[in-house]
This record gives C-alpha cells, sequence and structure tokens, in this order.
C-alpha cells in the first residue's frame, strides 16, 4: 500500500476566496486539492472551469490539483486543465466514448490518468486498461452535489478493486469520493482504499488541523 493521501474537495470551501481557503487547507495538513468540474449536463449541477485551476496555480497553491471531470464530452477539457497546471485527471467511462484514447491523451499532457465509477457502475470497464489508469476513483455518492451520505455498497467495490489492484502489481492509486467522515474513513480505507477526498467533513468545519488531524489518526490505527 502507498501512503494514505487526504485530498479536500474544493467543492465545499469558500468560492469568495478561493485561493486563502485552499492554501490554509494544505498548511493544515491536507496532501492535494480535489477540484470538481460539473457541466450542467453530465451531472445536474456547474461548478469550475480551467481558468480557476489557472488562477489557483497563479496565487501560489502548488501541491498537486486532483481534477475530477464530471462532464461530457471531455477531451477538450483534458487539453485545458493540463496547460492550467492539473496534476491528474480522471473521467467517467460513460463520459467518453473512446476510454483508451481519452486515457492516453490525459498521459499525452503529462497528467495522471484515472478512470471514475459511479455507485452503479460496473468495473469491467478495467478490463483492459488498468496498466493505462493511475488512478481508480470509486464514487461513494451519486456524482453532482457535495454532503451526500457515503452508500454502504462501496465497501465491496473496493474490495474488488483493491484485489484488482494488488493482483496487477501496479503502483495505481484507489480514490473514494463522497460522504468520507472521520467516522467512516477508516472502515473505508480497510476496505483498500488510499486516497480520501473529502468535501464538507473538512471545509464544512472550523478548524481544518482538526478534522484532517483526527482522520490521520483514525487511518493510524489500521493495521496492515
Ligand atoms: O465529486 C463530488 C460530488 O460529485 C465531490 O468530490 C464529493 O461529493 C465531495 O463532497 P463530500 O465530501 O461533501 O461528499
Ligand atoms: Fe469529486
Amino acid at each position: 500500500m502507498q501512503p494514505y493521501l487526504i485530498a479536500p474537495s474544493i467543492l465545499s470551501a469558500d468560492l469568495a476566496r478561493l485561493g486563502q481557503d485552499v492554501e490554509n487547507v494544505i498548511n493544515c495538513g491536507a496532501d492535494l486539492i480535489h477540484f470538481d468540474v460539473m457541466d450542467n449536463h453530465y451531472v445536474p449541477n456547474l461548478t469550475f472551469g480551467a481558468p480557476i485551476c489557472q488562477s489557483l496555480r497563479d496565487y501560489g497553491i502548488n501541491c498537486p490539483i486532483d481534477v475530477h471531470l464530471m462532464a461530457s464530452p471531455v477531451e477538450r477539457l483534458i487539453t485545458d486543465f493540463a496547460k492550467a497546471g492539473a496534476t491528474s485527471i480522471t473521467f467517467h467511462p460513460e463520459a467518453s466514448v473512446h476510454i483508451d484514447r481519452t486515457l492516453q491523451l490525459i498521459k499525452d499532457n503529462g497528467c495522471q490518468a484515472g478512470l471514475v465509477f459511479n455507485p452503479a457502475t460496473p468495473l469491467n470497464y478495467l478490463d483492459y486498461v488498468m496498466d493505462k489508469v493511475d488512478i481508480i476513483l470509486l464514487m461513494s455518492v451519486n456524482p453532482g452535489f457535495g454532503g451526500q451520505s457515503f452508500i454502504p455498497a462501496t465497501f465491496e467495490k473496493l474490495k474488488q478493486v483493491r484485489q484488482r489492484i494488488d493482483a496487477s502489481g501496479l503502483p495505481i492509486r484507489l480514490e473514494v469520493d463522497g460522504g468520507v467522515k472521520v467516522n467512516n474513513i477508516a472502515q473505508i480505507a480497510k476496505a483498500g482504499a488510499d486516497m480520501f477526498v473529502a468535501g464538507s467533513a473538512i471545509f464544512d468545519q472550523p478548524d481544518y488541523r482538526k478534522v484532517i488531524d483526527e482522520m490521520r489518526a483514525e487511518l493510524a490505527k489500521i493495521v496492515a
């Protein structure tokens, strides 16, 4: 297993002072930020485009930026976000006509590439691309909104993906997104996740460091 990574989702950040809020959460111990791109087409909500990512870089944010594309089509956005400073880009297989080509496009643009699985999306999209993904992201809520409850069926799905990753021998990250809290992060990690997106759990609290420290304390209790 690779070291655990905590990725606050800026969906729940203070958007009127985004640069300062991201700087604050990184200074409070987050490993990277998760950047939710919603297009009011693939999901029923609208958020941020590549200029916001570029603005964070211009402001001085130098942590990894994990771009989660909930948009269709994705190809144009990939080149825009790579230029704007994305570190990794993940997309939903249903949103791409050519999954293999889209993964390659992300890599050709210098970013880590990942596939995102909605709660009801089957894992067989992985069958022929395990060697092309750096990240597998399991949605533990239906995409489109922050602040939803973790869907328990995700635990079994995480275990299945962890088995696939371990069998592949590849250093693929297993990311989980939606409803991650201090009180469930250990159970999520035990099921196999090593990268944890948390939006409302962190940004809705006044003390980001306290929440992140509590999450790390929960993770430290896990015996491999
Ligand atoms: O992709 C997402 C929603 O589609 C967000 O990353 C996710 O919901 C994070 O929010 P929270 O931790 O509050 O559930
Ligand atoms: Fe997300």
